[in-house]
């Protein structure tokens, strides 16, 4: 606001006996608005103006009148489309016409500006007359002027036409109130220990409370979106009976990572430039030993129906630690356990939702570290088509019901499926995850017996958290770049459940 808009105001006021504050608009050459604003902190200070409502009624041009100003009335337009001597058919007219060649057409004929020629087949549509005035466009140009004085008739057509509005416009007029002045004093907003013992507060101005100020935001924590989209995850799992895996180790062996999955010891994600190795400690000695014979066994020479991968299986590559790069490590160590507790192999259902470590490029989706939503049951005779009827149950849940699965090769599930949805925000399939049925290579080593399958499935958390909270580059999610209002506005996360 202008500093001294106030003091103006009051200025002008002190020798007039009213003025309307649009007029004082005009004549201070400011918004109205702001004069309007000027006169509440005015009105804050006591009782210096009287202001009284009024409402101005105007003529504006909606935005048609103003094409019509700017090209001509669509009657003016019909008739100029309208060929001086040989006339056109009036699908023609109304084809070249457009939107409004119907309504300028019956307008031109009222008007008596054109005829249609019955005598020729098809009818012809001619001008009548050579000339024409266009009113319409001249009485609009007035109104833009703000000079018009229309007839009250031709207002209400034009209103009905809907090439004019009438616009109100609210203002207050402003006299000399009972405590007038043409300064503003201070007002105080403390009163303190001083002005009460020297009786000053008798002849100073307190600023009134404020009761609708908001109060100061209380600080407090706030939950990253990942861990409110991870807790809605954990939430599905759980109505389903699954428990949940300890997943509290970053830093695991090859053994687990790799071999038990019966990923062989040449396999290119076993290489430095896809997985990040541990170098204190560099390396783990703590292994079931029986198990660890057997994974040798099925790796070198094969074993349960299986010719193996026939290579020299080294201990020490299995001991390398690296940062996990998936958490399908952590199925592997519970489904040992299943296999090897006391009282022997009962069915289970496991999820974990944890960070996973790889060496990727960084890209606008990909980070060295993410997080895997993983789920996995074992129970006797599961098959293919238990696999795909628990991934919709799990997905439905998440509120996607359109699923398509293809074809996919790891080297510890067979069959292989990747998960495609359909997303309808995004009108597109995306793929979301990966799943399959755990080999026997790897199941039977454990101790699992023969008749028991392993189904699972597994996919990250940080693909359905960009989506849901609308984010496209995965450094606005996670890293130094994020903004912390976001963390902080962020919604609670709903994943419609179904
Ligand atoms: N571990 C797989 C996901 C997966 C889990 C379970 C079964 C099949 C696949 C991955 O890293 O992507």
């Amino acid at each position: 606001m202008h500093p001294d808009l106030t003091e103006r105001i009051l200025q002008y006021v002190e020798s007039v006996d009213k003025v309307d504050t649009l007029d004082l608009a005009k004549q201070f050459e400011v918004d109205h608005q702001k004069v309007v604003g000027a006169l509440k902190s005015i009105q804050a200070h006591g009782d210096l103006l009287q202001a009284e409502t009024a409402t101005h009624k105007a003529l504006a041009l909606t935005d048609e009148g103003a094409a019509v100003l700017e090209h001509g009335s669509h009657e003016a337009l019909v008739y100029g489309l309208v060929p001086a001597e040989e006339g056109i058919t009036q699908a023609e007219l109304m084809a070249a016409g457009g939107a409004n060649a119907k309504v300028g057409f019956s307008k031109a004929m009222a008007h008596g500006w054109i005829l249609v020629d019955k005598s020729c087949t098809p009818p012809l549509v001619k001008r009548k007359v050579n000339k024409i005035v266009d009113n319409v466009k001249e009485q609009l140009a007035q109104v833009a002027s703000g000079k018009a004085q229309l007839p009250a008739k031709d207002v209400a057509d034009y209103k009905k036409r809907k090439l004019l509005q009438e616009i109100t416009t609210k203002s207050f007029v402003l006299s000399k109130g009972a405590e007038f002045a043409t300064t503003l004093t201070k007002l105080e907003t403390d009163l303190t220990m001083d002005m009460l013992s020297s009786g000053l507060w008798e002849q100073l101005k307190f600023k009134s409370y404020n009761f609708d100020a908001l109060g100061a935001p209380p600080t407090r924590g706030h939950l990253h979106p990942l861990l409110k989209v991870r807790t809605e995850f954990r939430q599905i799992f759980l109505e389903m009976g699954f428990s949940e895996m300890p997943t509290n180790n970053y830093v695991e062996s090859s053994f687990w990572n790799f071999d038990a999955l019966f990923q062989p010891q040449q396999h290119p994600a076993r290489d430095a430039h896809d997985t990040f190795f541990i170098n204190h400690p560099a390396q783990s000695f703590k292994f079931p030993q029986e198990y660890l014979q057997r994974v040798k066994t099925v790796h070198s020479k094969g074993g349960y129906g299986s010719m193996g991968y026939g290579y020299d299986w080294k201990l020490a590559e299995a001991q390398k630690n690296l940062l996990r790069t998936h958490t399908t490590a952590v199925s592997a160590r519970m489904l040992f356990k299943l296999a090897n507790q006391e009282g022997g192999f009962k069915p289970a259902k496991y999820f974990s939702i944890d960070k996973v470590f790889r060496n990727e490029t960084l890209d606008a989706t990909h980070l060295a570290e993410f997080h895997q939503v993983e789920g996995v049951i074992a129970d006797v005779g599961l098959t293919l088509g238990d696999l795909i009827g628990t991934l919709y149950e799990f997905f439905r849940k998440l509120g996607i019901t359109q699923l398509e699965f293809k074809p996919a090769y790891n080297p510890y599930t067979e069959p292989s499926m990747e998960i495609f949805c359909y997303h309808p925000g995004l009108a597109k399939w995306i793929e979301v995850g990966n799943s399959g049925l755990f080999r026997p290579e790897m199941l039977q080593p454990m101790g699992l017996p023969p008749n028991v399958n392993v189904i699972a499935w597994g996919l990250s958390l940080e693909r359905p958290t960009m989506i849901k909270y609308g984010i496209n580059n995965i450094r606005d999610l996670v890293g130094p770049k994020v903004d912390l209002k976001m963390v902080e506005d962020g919604p609670i996360c709903r994943l419609d459940h179904v």
